[in-house]
């Protein structure tokens, strides 16, 4: 099985789920947040928002740390836009993606309680307004993030076993 990306809006669980999924899976895990140039984090921990050109290099490293663990990962990483997550599977062609899809409402109410990380709860509306669900033809799954991470968690690995068997 090829590296998998755990993705969606800051405070979604992308950081929580993908720890606890690459344990459960027996894989390394990488968090995406700490591959950002410090630049990005400055620029986020001020309120505003990233652009395209902020997330391309950014982007490139994810990209080659899944390349390197073809054989098996899991990367925490919003990979926000359909184009981002094009550039990584231009790293590993037939990348999967999990979306961790939520309200406004419940992610803010995470984001709340987390206190002492760079990301501004002002930035949320601009990470909805920017994440593009997966498309059909991307292969990904989606859930929902009002449950437990031990019951996300699980609903993944069922899906995979269901996928494969
Ligand atoms: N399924 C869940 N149920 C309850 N709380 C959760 C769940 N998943 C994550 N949390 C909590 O929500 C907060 C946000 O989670 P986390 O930091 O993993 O999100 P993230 O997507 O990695 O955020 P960021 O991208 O901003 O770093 C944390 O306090 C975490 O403990
Ligand atoms: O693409 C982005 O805007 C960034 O990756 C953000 O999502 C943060 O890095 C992360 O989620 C931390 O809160």
């Amino acid at each position: 099985m090829g590296p998998l990306v755990v993705m969606g809006v800051s405070g979604s669980g992308k950081s929580t789920v993908g720890a606890a999924l690459a344990q459960r899976l027996r894989v390394p895990f990488e968090d995406a947040d700490d591959l950002h140039p410090s630049a990005n984090i400055a620029k986020m921990s001020r309120g505003e928002a990233l652009t395209d050109e902020d997330r391309y290099p950014w982007l490139e490293l994810v990209g080659d740390w899944l390349a390197v663990h073809e054989d098996g990962g899991v990367m925490s990483c919003s990979a926000l836009r359909r184009k981002y997550r094009d550039q990584l599977r231009s790293h590993v062609p037939g990348l999967r993606f999990l979306l961790l899809e939520g309200t406004q409402e419940v992610i803010a109410r995470r984001q709340a309680s987390r206190p002492g990380h760079f990301m501004p709860a002002s930035l949320l509306t601009s990470q909805f307004a920017t994440l593009e669900p997966l498309a059909p033809d991307e292969d990904g799954i989606v859930v929902d993030v009002d449950q437990s991470v031990d019951q996300i968690v699980q609903g993944y690995v069922e899906a995979l076993h269901a996928e494969s068997g």
